[in-house]
C-alpha cells in the first residue's frame, strides 16, 4: 500500500526549546512516533513533558526546532497538522451539566464529523456507556469520564493521538479498558504518544519511550532494551529491589533518587 501514513513518521519532534521567560523548559528535544507506534514520554515532575505536548498541539511556539504531524508543520500548517491530531482533554474541560451525547456531537461538529443518533449510540457502546447518552457529564465516575475523554480526542480518526497522563486515577478494570483502546489505535497504523508516570503502564504498553529529565531527553529506546543497557549500572542496582530490575529502576538510576520541587 503507498499510504501516506506508512510513509512519513506520524510526528516528527526536531530539537525544539521551550522557554517561560528566562526559563527554559524544554531543552532540544527531538523524538519520533511511526506508524503503529505507542511512544512514552516519562520524566520527574516538572521534567517538561506537558510543555514538550502543549508545543506539540499548538499551543505553546517553541522558541527553536520544527514539529510536523504526518508531515504538516504545527506553526506553518496548524490547520493541517490539528486536523490529524485527537488530543485527550482534561475531565475536567468538559461542561459537567451536558449529557454525554450532547458533548460528542458538540465535539464531532468541532472536527466535522456528522454522528446520526445511531452512531452516537455505536460509539457509546465501545466504551461501555451506552446506557448513558442522557445522564450528565458531571454524574460520570472518573474513570467514565476518562472514556468520554478519549472517544472524543478520536471521534475524527486522527493519525496522532496525544494523550497527557490518560490513566491516572483509574481502577485497574478501567486503565486496561483503556490501554485495549490505545492498543487498537495502534492496531489501526495510528501514533500514540502518551505522558505516564506508571513505569508499569511504560512497559506494558509502550513500544518506544523517552525519559526527559530538566527538559532533556536522557534516554530513549524500547523499554526491553534500557533495562538491558542499564541494568549493570551502580545506580540502577543500588535502586532495585528484590533482587529484580525493572524500569522503574532504570528510570530512578537515571533520574536519581530527589524529589523533585
Ligand atoms: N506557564 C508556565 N510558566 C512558567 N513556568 C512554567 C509554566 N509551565 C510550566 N513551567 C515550568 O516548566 C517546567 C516544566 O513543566 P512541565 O509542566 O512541562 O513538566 P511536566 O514534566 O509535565 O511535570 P509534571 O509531571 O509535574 O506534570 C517546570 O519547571 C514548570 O515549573
Amino acid at each position: 500500500m503507498s499510504n501516506t501514513l506508512e510513509q512519513l513518521p506520524i510526528l516528527n519532534v526536531d530539537r525544539i526549546s521551550v522557554f517561560y521567560g528566562q526559563f527554559q523548559a524544554v531543552k532540544e528535544v527531538s523524538l519520533e512516533v511511526r506508524p503503529g507506534e505507542i511512544f512514552g514520554l516519562l520524566g520527574p515532575n516538572g521534567a517538561g513533558k506537558t510543555s514538550t505536548l502543549s508545543a506539540i498541539e499548538g499551543l505553546i511556539r517553541p522558541a527553536t526546532g520544527q514539529i510536523k504531524v504526518v508531515g504538516f508543520d504545527i506553526v506553518g500548517q496548524p490547520l493541517y497538522a490539528k486536523a490529524n491530531m485527537g488530543v485527550q482533554l482534561q475531565a475536567t474541560s468538559f461542561q459537567p451539566e451536558l449529557t454525554i451525547a450532547d458533548i460528542l456531537k458538540l465535539y464531532a461538529g468541532v472536527y466535522g464529523v456528522k454522528l446520526t443518533k445511531e452512531d452516537v449510540f455505536n460509539r457509546l457502546q465501545e466504551i461501555k456507556l451506552e446506557d448513558a447518552a442522557e445522564k450528565k457529564y458531571g454524574q460520570l465516575s472518573g474513570g467514565q469520564q476518562q472514556r468520554v475523554s478519549l472517544l472524543i480526542a478520536t471521534i475524527h480518526n486522527p493519525a496522532l493521538v496525544l494523550l497527557d497522563e490518560p490513566t491516572t486515577g483509574l481502577d485497574p478494570q478501567s486503565r486496561r479498558q483503556l490501554w485495549d483502546r490505545i492498543e487498537a489505535i495502534r492496531a489501526k497504523g495510528h501514533g500514540v504518544l502518551l505522558t505516564t508516570h506508571s513505569m508499569e503502564e511504560a512497559e506494558a504498553v509502550c513500544d518506544r519511550i523517552a525519559i526527559i529529565d530538566h527538559g532533556r531527553i536522557i534516554a530513549i529506546d524500547t523499554p526491553e532494551r534500557l533495562i538491558a543497557l542499564h541494568r549493570e549500572d551502580p545506580e540502577v542496582i543500588s535502586v532495585s529491589r528484590k533482587g529484580r530490575i525493572t524500569l522503574e529502576d532504570v528510570f530512578i538510576g537515571l533520574t536519581g533518587r530527589a524529589v523533585r520541587s
